[in-house]
């Protein structure tokens, strides 16, 4: 545990302003830990990233200073905050803000299914959050229930998304455009390189609508007991099963949301903008609702959003191009 070696392995300037106590949290990358800031008694988080425990230790760096890069330029309400930043030779210390209210995962574990008003509320802001990321030119690639977090244990509370270790920024996805093109003067390097983007902005839009799928159900929409085909060939077939027990007290709208997120051909997919639209999200008191929990006395709301996708991305890259927050 942290008294023994671990605590001494940390970087002195972290120790002189953290308490760092027990584990809340693991990712493939490392370890989250409850921390205390000592001057202030306030709780954090500390999301510890080892350099080392990749099976390519360039991956590993790499997705962590994207990651870091990522953290520190985002600022939407629905996105995890950093406090602090740390690194030694082997690890990188990020400091977060705490949500009280744990993972997503446990509440929907915990209350067997959410009712669908609460399901509704939470994956609006889910929404808002990742069409931030995609204005900004950022995929995420790892949403799930373990990467929602909620601010309180309450059923009516704001969510953040965290967690940018699989993040990439879509310059390498205009890579992808660039293999459509003619191949003739590509160097080989980018053919082989490019195995590891291959990804757009819909597979977020995907991985939402499996998220959306477990807080209406809670249950995985594509597991190994539901078919004789493995959980890859149900995912490539599209293959999801909604048993009438769990979701007879579903609206249709609901349905109708998820199926046009699980669908196979990411051309044919609902994107992040267009599930904004649904009817299903065009309830005006969950609306209400999540912008008084996203911007509390309406300090810095956004404008009303224009029908016209205005082209928002421009401004912001003007703002980013001076290194400032998106
Ligand atoms: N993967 C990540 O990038 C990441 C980043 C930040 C994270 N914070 C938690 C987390 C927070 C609170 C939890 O319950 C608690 C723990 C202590 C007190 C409390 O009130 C609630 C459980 C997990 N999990 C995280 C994961």
């Amino acid at each position: 545990n942290l008294m023994s070696d671990d605590q001494s392995s940390l970087p002195r300037a972290l120790q002189d302003k953290y308490v760092l106590t027990r584990r809340i949290g693991t990712g493939v990358c490392g370890e989250v830990r409850l921390a205390f800031e000592r001057s202030t008694c306030t709780k954090l988080a500390v999301k510890i990233i080892n350099k080392k425990n990749f099976q390519s230790e360039g991956t590993a760096t790499r997705n962590a200073e994207t990651e870091i890069q990522i953290l520190q330029r985002v600022d939407h309400p629905c996105l995890i905050k950093t406090e602090d930043f740390y690194q030694t030779e082997d690890s990188y210390y990020i400091v977060l803000e705490l949500m009280e209210g744990g993972e997503l995962f446990h509440r929907v574990k915990s209350q067997q299914q959410l009712n669908e008003g609460v399901a509704k509320l939470y994956f609006y802001q889910m929404l808002c959050a990742v069409q931030y990321l995609h204005r900004n030119g950022i995929i995420h690639r790892d949403l799930k229930p373990e990467n929602i977090l909620l601010s309180s244990n309450e059923d009516t509370c704001l969510i953040k998304v965290t967690d940018f270790n699989q993040s990439r920024i879509l310059e390498e996805a205009a890579l992808m455009r660039t293999l459509c093109g003619t191949p003739s003067y590509l160097a080989p390097e980018v053919f082989t390189h490019a195995s590891t983007t291959g990804y757009g902005l819909a597979v977020d839009a995907w991985s939402l609508g499996v998220l959306l799928f477990v807080c209406l159900s809670g249950y995985a929409p594509f597991h190994e007991s539901f078919s004789e085909n493995s959980v890859k060939e149900q995912i490539i077939r599209g293959e999801f099963t909604m048993v009438p027990s769990k979701w007879r007290r579903v609206s249709n709208q609901a349905k109708d949301v998820v199926r046009k997120l699980l669908v196979v051909d990411p051309t044919q997919r609902m994107s992040v903008d267009e599930a904004l639209q649904h009817p299903w999200l065009q309830d005006q008191q969950m609306l209400q609702t999540a912008h008084s929990l996203m911007y509390p006395e309406g300090e810095d709301a956004p404008p009303a959003a224009a029908p016209s996708d205005a082209p928002v991305a421009a401004s912001m890259e003007a703002e980013s191009s001076t290194g400032e927050r998106f």
